[in-house]
């Protein structure tokens, strides 16, 4: 039967110009070179699972190309559902080895394999943030190398034989810094910086003072200006922005090309968000240039707050990079936009779905609003701006639901690990080596049916949003109560491990309290199609995704409680 083809195929070849009959024969080779590779590694990958002893090697997963691996076509226009149904990559039980365009990587997905991976001790995520700060910020070589060569660790104590200088230690400086402000008793201080600007910039949005409805032609305007000012003067103080009114606007336009930026597209395809950058770099080196010529110590308070710097917090950190060798005042900048980067680009996002779903939902509204209402502190005058119990609030069932809800619905990232000093043991028997890469997805955690539309959640799909999935009925106090019961290993907004995201607290009372803020002194009617209300796929695995359209609503202010 195959002689038969291939002697029709020789004959029809034959009759073809010498040109033609060469570029078909290349082409069969090809097709049969696939095929053979497919074929070859379809039939190796059951042999490493199988295989007895105790380390096993992660299988390669079967592939067509020699060269190009396995080329996610489909990842490149709905990388989501990729994700979503590649059952061999991103939901096997096991590890899986991955090759493309060269590269090699190891993908782990499971509760079980991910917890061993984060428990793992010699496992880091730092080996990525060079090349990342160099493509996405735009840092220089010299700088950004302080990453790649920054051998000594995160302990206090170097690693053997590293030979990087004190002020070099960039894994150690910035995990203590994050450490030191990002949680314990430091972080009240940011927190209750953030309550007041928080307060301040939401309830002074540009809406009818009357009980008239205003028009707003995209809800996500309010986080993205209004929330995002309320952070930025929270951690940098207040004059970053009023100096540069248009910061907020370039940062989302940064935000929104990273994952072009990452791709290292050509420059005039990525000139806009390079531009954004470049000036938003600008602004920061100017903040900076004014804040050292003024400062004075006489007014600084007893929480380390300036006028100037805002947080001790950010006077730290803007000392901690300007003493690393190779990094000049544009450099500092540069790691100052990531840093507001990160503590913005999920968080504001989050505030927005969190508040979208709860005004779309009548009662789920009610239900929000009772809870916080419980916690307003009476206001000792009509004029006096509203105040939340925050200690209370944050542990309101029906408001940590939400929140927890949002994100396991909204956030979709990859995570990287890089096991630097030895070969990392996956689950007792996966072996992956020292210095490979692996990924991890938050995604089949996120929306396995298993997990989270069984029992009681049956009758809600995983793409829908129930905060019905984190709340149990206590019969003891007759009550609902929040529980992470279903979340165990599945749900991992925050990453994880010895390296989970330092902004977490800090983030879940941001959007808590925006949320409260705004169901508590407005109305507002989503207008938007369920179009527009989609996720869209555009930076798919940066984190939170963004709408697919604007979303228009009209909204009013509510008399006082
Ligand atoms: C919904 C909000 C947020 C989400 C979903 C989120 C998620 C993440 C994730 C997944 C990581 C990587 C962790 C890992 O590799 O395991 C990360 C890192 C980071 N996040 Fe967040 N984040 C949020 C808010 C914030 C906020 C508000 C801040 C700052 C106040 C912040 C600061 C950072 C920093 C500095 C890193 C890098 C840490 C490092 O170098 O080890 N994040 N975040």
């Amino acid at each position: 039967m195959l002689s038969e083809v291939l002697s029709r195929l020789t004959a029809s070849l034959e009759d073809l110009s010498p040109w033609k009959s060469l570029a078909c024969s290349v082409g069969l080779l090809l097709i049969f070179l696939s095929i053979f590779q497919y074929a070859v590694t379809a039939a190796r990958f059951p042999l490493y699972v199988d295989a007895p002893g105790q380390e096993k090697k992660p299988p390669l997963v079967p592939h067509i190309a020699p060269f190009l691996g396995t080329l996610p076509l489909t990842f490149l226009w709905n990388p989501m559902q990729f994700v979503i149904s590649s059952k061999t990559l991103f939901w096997s039980p096991h590890p899986v080895r991955v090759k493309f365009m060269g590269l090699e990587c190891y993908i782990v997905s499971g509760a079980a394999n991910i917890k061993s991976l984060f428990k793992a001790p010699s496992v880091t995520a730092f080996g990525f943030h060079g090349s990342f700060l160099r493509k996405a910020f735009g840092m220089s070589e010299k700088a950004a190398v302080r990453y790649s060569e920054d051998d000594s660790g995160e302990n206090p104590e170097p690693a053997p034989n590293s030979n990087v200088e004190p002020k070099n230690r960039m894994n150690y400086l910035t995990h203590e810094f994050f450490k030191r402000f990002l949680s314990g008793p430091t972080l009240q201080t940011l927190e209750k910086g953030l309550e007041n600007h928080l307060t301040r910039h939401l309830l002074s949005l540009n809406v009818a003072t009357d009980s008239g409805w205003t028009h707003i032609h995209d809800f996500m305007s309010i986080f993205k200006t209004q929330v995002t000012s309320a952070v930025v003067d929270t951690i940098c103080g207040p004059n970053l922005i009023r100096q540069n009114p248009g910061f907020p606007d370039d940062l989302w336009t940064v935000d929104c090309g990273v994952g072009k930026l990452m791709s290292g597209l050509p420059s005039f395809l990525v000139s806009k968000p390079r531009s954004c950058r470049a000036r938003a770099i600008q602004s920061i080196k100017r903040w900076r240039a004014w804040a050292e010529e003024n400062s004075d110590p006489a007014q600084v308070g007893p929480g380390g707050e300036s006028p100037y710097w805002g947080t001790e917090m950010f006077h730290s950190l803007l000392e901690i990079y300007s003493n690393m060798d190779g990094f000049d005042d544009e450099s500092v900048a540069t790691e100052v936009l990531a840093f507001i980067w990160a503590t913005t680009t999920n968080s504001v996002p989050s505030a927005f779905w969190a508040c979208m779903d709860v005004f779309r939902d009548p009662e789920l509204l009610a239900q929000v609003r009772s809870e916080v209402e419980s916690c307003l502190i009476r206001q000792r005058s009509p004029t006096d701006e509203i105040r939340f119990d925050t200690e209370r609030l944050t542990r309101l069932p029906t408001l940590q639901a939400v929140f927890a809800e949002t994100l396991r619905l909204r956030v979709h990232g990859f995570l990287m690990r890089f096991p630097s000093k030895e070969n990392v043991i996956i689950n007792h028997d996966w072996s992956i080596p020292r210095d490979s890469m692996i990924l991890m997805s938050s995604t089949p955690g996120h929306m396995n049916p298993e997990v989270w539309a069984s029992g009681s959640c049956e009758s809600h799909p995983v793409d829908q949003f129930h905060p019905g999935r984190f709340l149990q009925y206590s019969e003891k106090t007759n009550s609902l109560t929040f529980s992470m019961a279903r979340a165990k290993g599945h749900w991992t907004p925050f990453g994880g491990g010895h390296h989970p995201c330092p902004g977490r607290h800090f983030s879940r009372l941001e959007i808590l309290l925006t949320i409260a803020l705004l169901v508590t002194s407005y109305d507002c009617e989503i207008l938007a199609s369920e179009k527009s209300m989609a996720m869209s796929s555009q930076n798919f695995g940066f984190g939170v995704l963004d709408p697919c359209g604007e979303i228009p609503v009209s909204i009013r202010r509510r008399s006082m409680v």
